[in-house]
């Protein structure tokens, strides 16, 4: 990695770079805490003439997981980027490395995937207040990790704010070509994050899936204080083809000088209550309340910006600061839509990306502008926004780093979260400053007792708007309290997970959604919302007994439950807040909401609960999935009996056929004749621990084994409800191996029973390769699983299994109902839920699910 060198004097000259790594490093774990990473100056060398005051350092041995950190520096506001590196979630135990080893898959970094994970952050602040800035880079100690280099900066600012940054940071600016950035953010943007842009037409938020080998040319207008108009043909490969001075700036300026508005987004704000009818001049004015229909005008097309107020011998106080606002907005939207159109009809191209941070998610604006490339080019041409639209020359500057591994990074390395204390937002802190858990559970108890409601980060609420020639007045955002009330961001923390992949046996990953349930359909949205919230109290004492029950325990469960509520109701205000949004998103999102809060794993208690009866082997995959601390209708089921004679009454109840009966077809594959009768490997996709487990899926996996088939336990990376960890696993494996010779023997086979083995390395050197029982992560988080985003051990195993087996609701019926595999697929749960037994399978709940799909039917 190179970048110019100085020290805090700006000379280098004088100190050898050994003596200067030294002091450097002494001093700079005074104030490191130790998680942060370390540069590695061993093998450092200078790399550009010595006599040059910055000269170029390369640092051959530093691994990659240093802070990385760039900026766009604008005429109104600085937009920052920064990675952080993740902690190690759990030990690289001896699961992992036996796995690992038998499948050859690398240990440590990998070569082939030179970026560590880590998080990307997405930070704004005005540029008048610049110190801001500072403050937070200094807070966060950002600078401390990257004293050697420059930061890659871009914008007018960059060299403006040079020395600021020079001298209350030590840091110099790297300058980058702002066009470059805004291109190279934005193909970044296109190519490597799903469902990234999206259409915004009448209020109504679509997403679009790009394919990035059809991507180019489009045209990419980015809307900061000015307007650049840009033809993009290729990664660096663009021509700035038009621009205009009436943009972000001209709003500002001009709302600011006739509303007295101190900010953007009070001025923004405001407009949401105004009528720009008493501002502009209408066609219905001019023709008489009548539409000018020859040429397709409607009475309430603008005919004239501020034309109004001309007419009349009205002053400036005589008009409503928020109709200015509204007509100032529609005035400058309006027009950058048509310019932009006449560029597209110039070069013939058929797609806009609008980015820029004028935009701010304002759903009035995009209408607007969609109203306007749409109109003039009779709908042939298509205007589309970008959910991180102001972070496009941020972006493209940190894509200027060299050897950050970034731009090979896929759709399926990244995972967009929501924590509480994102975004930040400079200038006045609304919400609770990222990382520090207790500011914001502080933060939310001072809600708590205000009583006042709040709603998570992001953008305003989308106006009424009516279709052709106009819209109606926005509708105001009542009074809800927002984490961040002054400035809108509708993007999360960027998790970069390298070691994720596609699923291989998904038999078409292009087609692939996982999500059966839509949450953008407002019924389901509801639905759900109501589900949650009304489990909400029970998982919130389950999470506080799960931590000791201790008041801290306690304090952090209100918090909890207040961040999660905040989350669902804006998700009712706005069902696209966080993009693309499913239940299996919305299931996760609780889960990574207790872990914000540092519930580890909230149902431990529970799952400890089932080990008395570990010993307990009975078959019934389906009837033990009735143990679900996740369905409502289950959990107060479990009030009226012992978890055996609940389950002893589930199978009872179970009649054949069951709701979906595939149950004949797979026996007829599992028992058929033949030489090919025997499954390879198959992959159990293992669900609620204990019962599940217990008297499920391991009986199942038993007689897999006892047929010849190597079985792979699939459990979840992380806890989600009452659901068994990869983690757990093995330990329930060996207590169940002291009574069954084909577990155990699978088992010692497997490397899962490490202390009947003298030593894995000698176990690892056998030749036998074949082994007979595994254990592996899923890389999933939550309840569900997105096949898309699979643990890297996972998709190495799973490039010789012949049969997938997924229990459960969350894996096969809320995502993976209707995913189509490269490989036989059985798919086993219980329906818990009355709606969804209905909507599915017009059903009841309790209903039992045993869908058989071999391949060959799976096949298009
Ligand atoms: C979270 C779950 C999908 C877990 O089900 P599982 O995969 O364990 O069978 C399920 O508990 C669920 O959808 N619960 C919410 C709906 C309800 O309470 O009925
Ligand atoms: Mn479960």
């Amino acid at each position: 990695m190179a970048g110019n060198f100085s020290d805090d004097e700006g000379n280098s000259k004088g100190k050898s770079l050994e003596e200067f790594s030294k002091v450097k490093r002494e001093g700079k774990e005074m104030h490191r805490s130790s998680s942060r990473p370390q540069l590695d100056l061993s093998g450092a060398a200078i790399q550009s003439n010595s006599e040059e005051r910055n000269p170029t350092i390369l640092l051959p041995n530093q691994s990659d997981d240093i802070f990385h950190l760039a900026l766009d520096i604008g005429g109104s506001l600085i937009k920052l980027i920064y990675f952080s590196r993740h902690e190690e979630l759990s030990q690289d135990d001896k699961r992992r490395r036996f796995i690992k080893k038998r499948l050859g898959i690398f240990n440590g970094k990998r070569r082939s995937c030179p970026i560590l994970g880590g998080r990307l952050h997405f930070v704004k602040f005005e540029t008048g207040k610049l110190n801001e800035c500072l403050d937070f880079i200094s807070s966060k100690q950002l600078h401390l990790g990257v004293i050697l280099f420059c930061w890659k900066a871009t914008g007018g600012g960059a060299y403006k704010y040079a020395d600021d940054f020079k001298e209350r940071l030590g840091v110099s600016l790297d300058k980058e070509d702002e066009m470059n950035c805004l291109v190279a953010g934005a193909n970044f943007l296109l190519k490597a994050i799903r469902h990234e842009a999206f259409t915004h037409m009448e209020g109504q938020k679509e997403f679009v899936q790009i394919d990035q080998h059809d991507l180019f040319p489009y045209l990419l207008v980015n809307i900061g204080s000015g307007v650049s108009i840009i033809k993009v043909d290729g990664d660096g490969k663009f021509q700035r083809v038009s621009g205009t001075n009436v943009g972000g700036g001209t709003y500002w300026g001009l709302g600011k000088l006739l509303t007295k508005c101190k900010s953007f987004d009070e001025l923004l704000e405001l407009s949401q209550k105004g009528d720009s009818s008493n501002i502009d001049m209408l066609v219905g004015d001019i023709y008489g309340g009548l539409d000018y229909s020859k040429i397709g005008l409607s009475a309430s097309t603008i005919a004239s910006s501020f034309g109004k107020t001309v007419s009349t011998s009205k002053e400036l106080l005589d008009f409503r600061p928020e109709d200015i606002s509204l007509s100032l907005l529609r005035m400058i939207s309006y027009n950058i839509g048509q310019i932009s159109y006449l560029n597209a009809l110039r070069y013939g191209l058929k797609r806009i990306f609008f980015g820029g941070f004028f935009i701010r998610g304002h759903a009035y604006t995009m209408d607007t502008i969609s109203f306007a490339v749409h109109f003039w080019s009779k709908g042939q041409a298509q205007a589309m926004f970008l959910r991180h639209e102001g972070f496009l020359g941020a972006l493209g500057a940190f894509m200027s780093y060299e050897k950050h591994g970034l731009d090979d990074l896929m759709a399926h390395q990244l995972v967009e979260r929501f924590p509480m204390g994102a975004p930040y937002v400079g200038g006045k802190i609304h919400g609770p400053p990222l990382g520090d858990l207790n500011e914001k559970i502080s933060w939310m108890e001072k809600f708590i007792q205000k009583g006042t409601k709040i709603t998570a980060p992001v953008p305003m609420a989308p106006p009424g708007t009516t279709g052709m020639g106009g819209f109606e007045r926005p509708s105001s955002r009542g009074n809800t309290l927002r984490s961040d009330a002054s400035a809108a961001l509708n993007i999360g923390v960027l998790h970069l997970v390298p070691s994720l992949e596609v699923f291989p046996l998904l038999a078409d990953p292009k087609k692939y959604e996982p999500n059966t349930v839509d949450l953008l359909d407002h019924n389901e949205l509801e639905y759900w919302f109501t589900v949650l919230s009304e489990h909400m109290p029970d998982l919130v004492d389950k999470a506080v007994a799960s931590e000791g029950g201790t008041d801290d325990a306690k304090r952090r469960g209100e918090a909890f439950a207040r961040a999660f509520s905040a989350h669902l109701a804006r998700l009712m205000e706005e069902p696209a807040a966080y993009g693309k949004f499913g239940l299996a998103n919305l299931l996760e999102l609780r889960e990574e909401c207790l872990r914000e809060f540092q519930f580890r794993d909230a149902y431990i208690t529970i799952k400890q609960r089932f080990e008395g009866r570990l010993l307990t082997l009975i078959e019934g995959v389906l009837a033990a999935n009735i143990f679900d601390w996740g369905s409502r209708a289950c959990v107060d089921l479990y009030h009226e009996g012992t978890i055996i004679e609940i389950y002893r009454m589930s199978r009872k109840k179970m009649q054949r056929p069951w709701r979906v009966d595939d149950f004949d077809m797979f026996k007829r594959r599992m028992l058929g004749s033949g030489d090919n009768t025997s499954y390879k490997r198959a992959l159990l996709f293992v669900d609620n621990s204990g019962a599940d487990i217990v008297l499920g899926m391991l009986p199942l996996a038993r007689e897999l084994l006892r047929r010849g088939t190597e079985v792979v336990l699939v459990g979840n990376s992380l806890p989600a409800l009452n659901d068994v960890t990869a983690n757990e696993l093995p330990e329930i494996v060996a207590e169940a191996a002291k009574h069954c010779d084909i577990l155990r023997k699978a088992a010692e086979a497997g490397g899962l029973l490490f202390d009947a083995m003298v030593d894995i390395e000698d176990e690892l050197k056998k030749k036998d390769t074949s082994v007979p029982l595994m254990v592996v992560e899923n890389g999933c988080g939550g309840p569900c699983i997105d096949f898309r985003q699979v643990s890297s051990e996972l998709a190495a195993v799973a490039k010789d299994a012949d049969l997938i087996i997924l229990e459960g609701m969350g894996r096969a019926l809320h995502t993976n109902l209707n995913a189509r595999f490269r490989c036989d697929a059985l798919k086993l749960a219980m329906v818990k839920n009355q709606r969804l037994a209905e909507k599915l399978f017009s059903g009841n709940i309790y209903d039992c699910v045993c869908r058989f799909e071999p391949v060959e039917n799976t096949q298009p």
